[in-house]
């Protein structure tokens, strides 16, 4: 990748302590290489238990770095110290699959999205100020500020956890399976809007996710995960569409067809879109 690479991955190992003592270590990634551009979205897809989840987890610090090298906007982050982390958290932002979970259930929505910025030192007038243009952002009402996470539908309650995470402005979020637990045509909204932050903010996404439709929806370029090793990895309709390796053509074919109608009705909104944006 050229110059405008944002985040590298070189050679990772990540393995986890056995569980009985002296028992071997477990190794889960087995020396993974994945590259992300600034502004563009790699999707990472493969089954249940690949490694998928723990690839985004060692790049938001969470998982341990055994071998191999993380470097994210020039810096090696692979050991970050905790001081480091706290100082990166403002960069490198994360959306789960469970929108029900991953947000406190006794703040109001205006405090969840205050509180990143209250950690980074932006309080009164100035975070009222935020909050208003991030509940805009993700298209949310302004009243939601008030309101707690029960009184809102799980797409929503994913909108208050995109907002949280652009908070800070980040240069790259995590999404994990940000759209698994919504149904189909709430997930179609979720991952449009996403599309629609990179489009305005140019913030780049590493996707984890088991659909290859909804992965050839948002990426620019695919990685397959298959038992800890990145398989293949190449521009989105390639891979998901004339995938080169066994293991990704199984997938294929494992994946719904998706309808004809839905695919180019959505081209359509997307052209139209990136029209808007560019006129
Ligand atoms: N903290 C941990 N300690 C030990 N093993 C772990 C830990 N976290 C994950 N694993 C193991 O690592 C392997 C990969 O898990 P991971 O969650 O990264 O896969 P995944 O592809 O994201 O799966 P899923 O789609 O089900 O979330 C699994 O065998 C899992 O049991």
């Amino acid at each position: 990748m050229t110059t405008d690479t944002l985040l590298t991955v070189d050679d990772l190992v990540v393995e986890y302590p056995g569980k009985a003592m002296f028992a071997k270590p477990f190794r889960v990634l087995h020396g993974v290489s994945i590259e992300i551009g600034a502004g563009q979205t790699l999707g990472l897809v493969g089954e249940s238990g690949s490694g998928k989840t723990t690839l985004g987890r060692a790049v938001l610090g969470l998982a341990p770095v055994t071998q191999g090298t993380i470097t994210f906007d020039g810096q090696d982050i692979s050991h970050a110290s905790r001081k480091d982390r706290r100082a990166l958290s403002r960069h490198l932002q994360v959306v789960f699959q469970d929108p029900y979970t991953s947000l406190n259930p006794s703040l109001t929505v205006g405090d969840i999205l205050a509180e990143p910025l209250g950690i980074q030192g932006i309080t009164g007038t100035e975070a009222r100020a935020r909050v208003k243009e991030l509940l805009d952002r993700v298209h949310l009402p302004q009243d939601a500020m008030s309101r707690v996470p029960r009184e809102f539908s799980g797409g929503q309650r994913q909108r208050v956890a995109i907002a949280r995470a652009l908070a800070l402005r980040p240069k790259l979020i995590v999404c994990d399976e940000p759209v698994s637990a919504l149904d189909l045509s709430t997930q179609a909204r979720v991952l449009d809007l996403l599309l629609e932050i990179q489009q305005t903010t140019g913030v780049s996404y590493l996707f984890v996710s088991h659909d290859l439709d909804v992965v050839r929806h948002v990426s620019h370029r695919v990685a397959v995960m298959y038992q800890g090793e990145i398989v293949e990895q190449g521009e989105a309709r390639h891979v998901t569409e004339k995938p080169d390796h066994p293991y990704t053509q199984r997938l294929l074919l494992a994946s719904p067809v998706p309808d004809p109608d839905r695919q180019a009705a959505k081209r359509e909104a997307r052209r139209a879109h990136a029209a808007a944006q560019a006129a």
